[in-house]
């Protein structure tokens, strides 16, 4: 399409009369929708968890053919369900969950699988005319230049001349010594004839000499001559051959270049231009990074900004950004922000997901907003609106996240003393702190991302191993050398990472809902027949195993309850079909309800909607007495509403232990930067 007709599009792409179902159509995750995008701007998608955001994401990414309706990209319908649609119209996405090598670094990661696009079909041509170019200019360097031939054929001739000239000399030296000798037979046989003769004889011995001094004398000239012109030839000669050498080196670096970058196995990266690239896109966008370090290495909001420019290297026009702000911190968001304005500067057209209302109003130009897979509302005039009233069309009520605490009482539950974590590469990210919770108190962790709180929390829960003096106290008893099994049956933990370690993905809902307290007798028994061993539990016929599904499907069904876990019709689905917000809902509510004197919250609320949030946090609370309760959390407003008592940590250490009724958030972002 041409240029100033894509220009006149309203649209970059729409949306025409979507609709998605599952599971046999129970499910409707997009109901008819019609929705437009417009171009270089900025189009939140916003709306419950499981109100259909990411299905209608993926429909448009391929991920998902949609059951009806079409999709227009330019102007143009476009099946996006093909193999490499997403790529051929230039679509991006930026996951919350970010896809990167951590061994490998900024720039393999970035290059990593759009290798091939370094030479395309036209590139290719201009290498191979290049390499015949270059190999004619090999071939004929010295025969083509007629200027060298001439010098050449000067040179040789001037060879045989001297050549010549030498016998001539040596002919005329011979000559010389004949005479000389007649002189003397002459002389002794006929002194009276020889003194006749003798004058003749010496004249003409004289004009011989004579010549034979003017021969000497011309090959002199001659030798010097070609002293000179051999002086030139050699010259002549070395630059050709540096020049050869180097068309050479040029020659064969194509000639393998192109033979491997046509191989799909192995190749030469050529760097050089890499380099380049990346540094023009960085500057372009004023994103500061190393090319060369290890993306193990990077921050949460560094690793992202790799993400991003890996859709920036293959020049994507829309970017659509996934809940990419849940894992940042507060100034890794700012960041991310500036950087989004940047690309719309630069005419990409964004798509951003997202469930903080604040980053949704500050970055949008138009806010579409989504219900139980329904598109509700297009609201362009994004300066208008407030915030509650987008959660409020989101979500059907107000929500005000205010919480009626409860008390806790003075006994120590938890202590922990002189916690020291030393990572492999043996860095200390948690420094010999000590704190305690208290009986009914939800103590928070707080801070900057990376400042030692994801490590305390680990090590509580048994996923990181703490030096030998450190001290983790429960009811008394030091746990630090626990199983995580052992702990599991006073320790319930919603994990940080709950697709790493808090559900089995590709389970079923049943499944998962016991996989932290299978051991729990109303759901399997072990019936030992004969001797106990390992061979009873491994007996093929599971005959001396009970499993009781009845009480394990109530279990489920209870989970579902408790948290409004949407999208869960059949508890024989796979986990991983449900929303990703209510996955999360869906380990909270298990370890929420599992027994247990101790709650470990990681991030507990990431991904969710203001009406969980809520949901959520009234759950902890209330099941906070009796227990101590671990809240760790990004959310700093979230922490001030819900906690007893919340430590600030700063480079693994605790810069404060606060009690938020008594602070204000300028305060305590004071103290996240070590100014306490
Ligand atoms: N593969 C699938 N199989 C069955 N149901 C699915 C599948 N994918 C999504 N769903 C259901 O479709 C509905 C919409 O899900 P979707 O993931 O699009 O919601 P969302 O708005 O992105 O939610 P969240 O904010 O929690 O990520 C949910 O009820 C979800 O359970």
């Amino acid at each position: 399409m041409q240029n100033k007709e894509k220009n006149n599009l309203i649209y970059k792409f729409e949306f025409i009369n979507i609709t998605k179902k599952f599971l046999n159509g129970k499910i409707v995750a997009n109901n008819n929708i019609n929705l437009g995008i417009e171009p270089s701007k900025v189009t939140a998608l916003v709306g419950e968890n499981g109100s259909g955001k990411s299905t209608l994401t993926s429909i448009l990414f391929g991920l998902y053919k949609q059951d009806t309706g079409e999709i227009k990209i330019d102007g143009k319908v476009c099946d996006m369900y093909q193999s490499g649609a997403a790529k051929k119209h230039r679509i991006g996405m930026v996951h919350q969950h970010f896809h990167l090598v951590e061994k490998f670094t900024v720039l393999e990661n970035i290059i990593l699988g759009q290798e091939e696009l370094s030479i395309s079909l036209d590139e290719k041509e201009i290498h191979e005319e290049r390499i015949s170019q270059l190999e004619e200019k090999y071939n004929s360097f010295f025969y083509k230049n007629k200027s060298k031939k001439e010098q050449f054929e000067e040179y040789y001739n001037l060879k045989i001349i001297l050549r010549n000239k030498r016998f001539l000399r040596y002919r005329n030296k011979l000559n010389i010594s004949k005479i000389e000798q007649k002189i003397k037979n002459i002389e002794n046989s006929n002194k009276l004839k020889y003194k006749i003769s003798k004058t003749k004889k010496e004249q003409k011995i004289n004009k011989i000499k004579q010549n034979l001094k003017q021969e000497e004398k011309s090959r002199e000239s001659l030798n010097l001559e070609i002293l000179n012109l051999e002086k030139e030839v050699l010259k002549l000669k070395t630059k050709s051959v540096l020049q050869i050498e180097e068309l050479r080196k040029e020659l064969d670096f194509l000639k393998i270049d192109l033979k491997t970058r046509n191989s799909s196995k192995y190749g030469i990266l050529n760097y050089k231009k890499y380099y380049q690239r990346f540094e023009a896109i960085t500057q372009r966008y004023g994103i500061n990074l190393n090319p060369d370090q290890l993306v193990s290495k990077l921050s949460v909001g560094d690793r992202q900004k790799v993400e991003i420019l890996k859709t920036l290297w293959v020049e994507k026009e829309v970017i659509i950004f996934d809940e990419a702000t849940a894992t940042l911190s507060i100034d890794e968001i700012n960041s991310l922000l500036s950087l989004i304005k940047k690309l719309k500067e630069a005419n990409k057209t964004i798509l951003f997901i997202s469930h903080k209302l604040q980053e949704v109003k500050t970055i949008a130009d138009n806010i579409a907003i989504l219900k139980k897979g329904n598109l509700i509302a297009l609201e362009k005039n994004t300066k208008k609106i407030t915030i509650e009233e987008i959660a409020k069309m989101m979500v059907g009520t107000k929500v005000i996240l205010e919480f009626k605490k409860n008390s806790p009482i003075e006994k120590k539950l938890l202590e922990v003393k002189n916690l020291t974590y030393i990572t492999k590469k043996g860095f200390k990210a948690v420094d010999n702190i000590s704190f305690d919770i208290k009986e009914g108190e939800i103590f928070g962790l707080a801070g900057i991302e990376g400042n030692g709180q994801e490590e305390i929390f680990n090590c509580i829960a048994g996923i990181k191993k703490p030096t030998k003096d450190s001290i983790i106290s429960f009811q008394n008893q030091n746990i630090k050398d626990f199983k995580i099994k052992t702990r599991n049956q006073f320790i319930s933990h919603i994990p940080i990472d709950r697709f790493k370690h808090g559900i089995i993905a590709d389970r079923s809902l049943a499944f998962n809902s016991i996989i932290t307290n299978f051991n729990d007798q109303k759901f399997a028994k072990f019936y030992f027949e004969g001797k106990k061993n390992q061979d009873n539990y491994k007996n093929p016929k599971g005959k001396n195993l009970i499993i009781n599904n009845k009480a394990i499907y109530d279990w489920t069904d209870k989970l579902i309850k408790k948290m409004n876990v949407d999208g869960a019709n059949n508890l024989n689905i796979e986990i991983r079909n449900l929303s990703g917000g209510n996955q999360q809902k869906f380990v909270i509510a298990r370890e929420i309800l599992k027994e247990h004197k101790l709650l470990l919250a990681g991030h507990p609320t990431r991904g969710l909607d203001i009406k969980s949030i809520k949901h959520i946090y009234t759950e902890i609370i209330n099941n906070s007495p009796k227990k101590a309760t671990l809240l760790y959390s990004l959310e700093i407003s979230e922490l001030i509403s819900v906690c007893d008592r919340i430590a600030i940590l700063y480079k693994g250490k605790i810069v404060n232990i606060i009690d938020p009724r008594n602070y204000d958030l300028n305060k305590i972002s004071k103290m996240f930067v070590g100014e306490v």
